[in-house]
């Protein structure tokens, strides 16, 4: 497994997200039921109806005064419409009496309309006259100011699909259906290891010949920011059998290993033919049609993803988006409705690498949309990832994309 021949029967970013798609239904059919506060970035496993109508009671949202719409019509500064008011809701009590015609009841912002009033007048629009005689001095429509029963939701309708993503709306849709625990996906434990005779951890100060180890950090950053449970293990040196105990020990706490470094031709070679032989299926790719990430392999072991991404800290990025990401947000199994924000090129970006392309990019405002100036510098520099606000896919299909053309990019922030 993993020998230099294979590296070069590279399979493109597509082949290789389905040859790993059948080993792994499995992890979206898992089902974990959480507290709602805990539930941000997670993934619903399941629909959710609305039990429940949003408001249940029509409410006021101005502070006013509820009245039916039509004793209103004609009003105006000089000749205001004359409603009896009876009294005043308070907030959080439901008004028992129903609002009969010509009258109106005093009403907080939140309050519960009574039956019978269709409208609410702001306080602004209102004079007092004496006792309980008040003047509409401004008409109202029905419907004015206020929130009718299930305006927000109806009862009974899916209103979260399964698969979505929980973000901080949802979290409060979710807290207004009353719905305190969630069903989700149970987060993804994303296990890190660096790979590498010469890493260090960022601790030590390197000898001549050493770097610290960078790629174990941006890893765990990104596998982070997408809601995984994700663990640094630390560096391991480029010895087999080092290699296997931990790999044995990440595939067994983990649903998806990363490795980073030693995925490359040449004699260390290791984690391609470790792959191979840790369980089934084994290694599916070795060597991608990207660029960066030509070196990425990997493989399904006993139904774990593992990942050899490339050692360069800018390409181990850029393939973790393109390849880790869309397993941990769900969107291998679902379109994402995520529209792409777009821009244009400030130079014409070839490709003529019979690689697909993932340009770094820095965003640079241009009056209400932006320039995107690609980042040109070689993928072993952390420093173009610091500098990149997002990412441009250059399609295999496509010879590259002119200056000034309006072109989709991701957001890498
Ligand atoms: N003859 C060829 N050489 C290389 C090819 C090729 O196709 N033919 N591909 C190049 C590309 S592209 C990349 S990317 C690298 C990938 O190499 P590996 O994934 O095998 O990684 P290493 O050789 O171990 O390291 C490459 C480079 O990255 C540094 N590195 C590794 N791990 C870390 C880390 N955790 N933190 C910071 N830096 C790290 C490492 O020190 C090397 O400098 O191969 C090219 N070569
Ligand atoms: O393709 Mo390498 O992954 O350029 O850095």
């Amino acid at each position: 497994m993993g020998s230099s021949s294979e590296l070069f029967k590279v399979k493109t970013l597509v082949e290789a997200i389905d040859s790993l798609k059948p080993y792994v239904h499995s992890f979206y059919q898992r089902v974990e039921t959480i507290p709602l506060a805990e539930s941000l970035g997670c993934i619903l496993s399941q629909d959710i109806p609305a039990t429940y109508a949003i408001p249940h009671f029509r409410k006021s949202t101005m502070d006013g005064m509820a009245v039916r719409a039509s004793d209103t019509f004609g009003a105006s500064e000089s000749m205001p419409a004359l409603v009896q008011c009876y009294g005043e809701v308070r907030m959080g009590e439901a008004p028992t009496e129903v609002l009969r015609q010509g009258t109106g009841i005093l009403m907080p912002t939140g309050g519960m309309l009574p039956e019978g009033a269709d409208a609410v007048v702001m306080i602004e629009h209102i004079e007092h006259f004496g006792e309980e005689l008040y003047g509409v001095t401004k008409a109202v429509a029905p419907g004015e100011n206020l929130i009718d029963i299930g305006e927000d939701v109806t009862e009974g309708e899916v209103i979260l699909s399964k698969f979505t993503r929980i973000r901080a709306q949802e979290m409060g849709l979710l807290a207004a259906l009353g719905q305190i625990s969630v069903p989700v996906l149970p987060r993804f434990r994303v296990g890190i290891l660096s790979t590498g005779d010469e890493i260090i951890p960022p601790d030590q100060d390197p000898l001549p010949g050493q770097s610290r180890d960078i790629n174990g950090y941006t890893l765990l950053g990104q596998a982070l920011a997408c809601g995984a449970e994700a663990h640094h293990y630390g560096i391991v040196k480029d010895d087999l059998e080092e290699l296997r105990t931990m790999l044995t020990r990440m595939l067994k706490e983990n649903d998806i290993v990363l490795l980073s470094g030693g995925s490359s031709v040449g004699t260390r070679d290791l984690s391609a033919q470790l792959i191979g032989e840790l369980g089934e299926p084994g290694l599916l790719f070795h060597g991608l049609a990207l660029k960066p990430g030509k070196p990425t392999i990997g493989g399904v072991v006993d139904g774990k993803l593992i990942f050899g991404l490339p050692g360069h800290p800018a390409s181990a990025m850029v393939v973790f988006d393109a390849i880790v990401r869309p397993w941990l947000d769900g969107s291998v199994l679902y379109a994402p409705v995520d529209p792409l924000p777009k821009g244009k090129l400030t130079q014409n970006l070839y490709s003529g690498s019979g690689r697909e392309e993932f340009v770094r990019i820095r965003l640079i405002p241009d009056g209400e949309g932006w320039l995107l100036e690609p980042i040109r510098g070689k993928s072993g520099l952390i420093r173009t990832m610091v500098l990149a606000d997002a990412i441009v896919h250059i399609r295999l299909d496509t010879e590259g994309i002119e200056a000034g053309k309006e072109t989709s990019f991701r957001l890498m922030r």
